[in-house]
């Protein structure tokens, strides 16, 4: 135990006082998040001459990188380090996922997944995120027209991206768009690593994924892994049936084998990498588009130069949307970024050393195999350092003059970032397009000003 919890004290590394038990994370108990905690922490030794400093998960040391090249170079060019995440993951209980898994596995779903998100996909795509904001739009305007012009937008958000990816992941519908009490939408949420699960729960499975494993900790509600393996068993089913050829993430999981044993994939397995797609991919994106729609509320003259885009370069297309026009829409790829930025709906990026890793500017220091590494994707792009005014929204941040000066650790970087950012970038893209052309937002009585960001959530976080 001593040997433990004194870890970085023995190696000189600086470090906040911690608890016996709890270590740095007494906050948590309190509903502080894993990221405000941190994000503390950030703030206080950033200015250290070391690029990192560690802090203690109960008695688990964990370095947290305060060094922006440093983050840089542990998630691209010494990746060969950080290839994994060392996140809880269990064949039986759908968690082995794409975000989950060791290198050797992953290495084969990333490859195989990956050609899912090239270009020419997404082109083909574009219809179907046309189709779905309409029907977004048709049913806004059908609670505004039967109410008093106030929309839950973080609902709306949930429901549309739930629909997209659903539709675009395995050509299926959920209807969640027009029915909000639809049973997939209703089980579907809080189902993100560890998110139905009790404080010292999340903190075991995050920190101690072989002891939570080792106490079959409940991680996904049953009533969600029995509903949902059902869902892609029906799924799968009907495409027997079927003659058209489909090609989906679902289609290629089906299809695909592993290698050397040149087996196919269990449905286990099938189940637990689409459902990965769902939590990974809707939550991120709605809450994304929800703090989107805040700030151009909040910032009236900002929403009027993002539509005064909109519906000049529609113009030029005879306003018709296509791929090419998409990329006409700058200061609108601004509002995004800034966006991102400010809400990274993951704040912290999480990668475990797979072998030691000599500091490359202070060699006598060493993340030790085994160890998990925190890069404070939220902390540094809030930073005085890196951006003026950083808590301030402002899209001249990314403004082409400054783009050079600019980063965004929001998808992660290297070869394990984010494997729908384009896909993400492109449905909230073409999202705001279609609203803002259509609507105009601003604060009803019940908008929360300031946002107040939930503390219950551990990884996404959300208001
Ligand atoms: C605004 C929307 C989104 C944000 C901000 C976001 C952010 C992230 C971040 C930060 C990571 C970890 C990257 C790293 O560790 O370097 C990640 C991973 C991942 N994301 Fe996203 N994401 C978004 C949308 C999506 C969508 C739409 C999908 C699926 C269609 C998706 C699927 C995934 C998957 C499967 C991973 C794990 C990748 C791997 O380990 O190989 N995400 N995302």
């Amino acid at each position: 135990y001593w040997r433990k919890v004194r870890y970085w004290q023995r190696r000189h590394v600086p470090c906040p006082r911690q608890h016996w038990l709890w270590g740095n994370m007494e906050g948590y108990k309190h509903q502080r998040s894993f990221n405000d905690i941190f994000h503390e922490f950030y703030k206080e030794f950033r200015q250290t001459t070391l690029p990192l400093f560690g802090v203690y998960i109960f008695v688990k040391p964990v370095a947290l990188i305060t060094d922006l090249q440093l983050a840089k170079r542990i998630l691209t060019k010494d990746f060969s380090y950080f290839h994994d995440r060392g996140l809880y993951h269990n064949p039986d209980d759908l968690t082995g996922n794409l975000f989950t898994l060791d290198y050797d596995k992953w290495k084969v779903f990333r490859t195989n997944l990956s050609p899912s998100f090239t270009s020419g996909k997404l082109k083909r795509m574009l219809t179907t995120f046309i189709t779905t904001s309409n029907v977004l739009i048709e049913v806004m305007e059908q609670d505004i027209m039967g109410g008093d012009n106030i929309l839950d937008i973080k609902d709306l958000m949930l429901r549309y991206t739930l629909e997209i990816v659903g539709a675009c992941g395995f050509g299926c519908q959920t209807h969640s768009l027009q029915n909000p009490k639809d049973q997939f939408y209703q089980l579907i949420q809080n189902t993100f690593i560890g998110e139905s699960n009790g404080t010292v729960e999340k903190l075991l499975i995050l920190a101690f994924p072989k002891v939570a494993r080792f106490l079959k900790l409940q991680y996904l509600p049953a009533n969600m892994i029995k509903f949902y393996t059902k869902f892609v068993k029906d799924l799968l089913e009907s495409r027997k049936n079927s003659k058209i050829q489909y090609n989906y993430i679902i289609d290629i999981l089906n299809e695909m084998r592993i290698e050397k044993s040149g087996r196919k994939l269990t449905l286990n397995e099938i189940t637990a990498q689409t459902l990965i797609f769902y939590q990974a991919g809707y939550e991120s994106t709605a809450f994304t588009l929800t703090y989107t729609l805040y700030e151009l509320a909040r910032n009236g003259e900002v929403q009027k130069t993002a539509r005064e885009e909109i519906i000049s370069v529609l113009h030029r297309h005879n306003n018709q949307l296509t791929y090419e026009c998409l990329s006409e829409m700058k200061y609108l790829e601004q509002v995004l970024k800034e966006i991102l930025r400010l809400y990274p709906v993951s704040p912290l990026i999480i990668r475990q050393c797979s072998a030691d890793y000599p500091l490359p500017t202070h060699p006598d220091i060493i993340i030790a195999k085994g160890q998990m590494v925190i890069i404070p994707a939220y902390s540094f792009q809030r930073d005085e350092n890196y951006f003026h005014q950083a808590e301030t929204f402002n899209p001249d941040n990314f403004a082409a003059d400054r783009s050079d000066s600019s980063f965004l650790l929001s998808f992660g970087e290297g070869p394990r970032n984010c494997i729908g950012m384009r896909f993400a970038k492109l449905q909230m893209t073409v999202g705001l397009i279609l609203l803002l052309s259509r609507f105009s937002f601003s604060f009803c009585d019940k908008t929360e000003n300031p946002i107040v960001l939930t503390t219950s959530k551990w990884y996404i976080f959300k208001s």
